[in-house]
């Protein structure tokens, strides 16, 4: 799969998005190494804090149907004219499985730029940190 029709995924999952209280609707599709891609959008609550983004329900979907290793890209398709980078609370559940993860940021035009996960989340903390 093409780095272009990933980020088309990621754009179609925003239809998914239940954003009631931001507005801000946020889509999400991760690339594994075998061609699979789980997809994501966020899930707000009124408990505000309780909304979960795209990228960790993408995330939780992958872990939870047993693929913890091999994710190779993530796109993340957010609403506007910004570049839709992952928050810390995201780069940190990412880390855990895949540190050197390639991340697009799309934005509602379909544009996008690329970093790796090590580039966002420098010097992280992660499995190897509690040996
Ligand atoms: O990378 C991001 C940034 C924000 N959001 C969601 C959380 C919340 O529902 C809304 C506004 O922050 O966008 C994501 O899903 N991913
Ligand atoms: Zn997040």
């Amino acid at each position: 799969m093409t780095d272009k029709e990933l980020v088309q995924r990621a754009l179609e999952m925003r239809n998914f998005s239940y954003a009631p209280y931001s507005h801000f609707a946020v889509g999400a599709a991760l690339l594994c190494e075998d061609g699979t891609v789980f997809t994501g959008c966020n899930v707000e609550n009124a408990a505000y804090g309780s909304t979960i983004c795209a990228e960790r329900t993408a995330l939780v979907k992958a872990v939870s149907e047993g693929r913890t290793t091999g994710w190779t890209t993530l796109a993340i398709a957010g609403s506007g004219a910004d570049f839709c980078w992952p928050c810390g609370a995201c780069r940190q559940m990412l880390y855990e499985f895949a540190p050197q993860l390639r991340v697009l940021a799309v934005n509602e035009h379909g544009q996008f730029q690329q970093a790796s996960l090590s580039e966002l989340l420098p010097m992280g903390f992660g499995p190897s940190s509690l040996k």
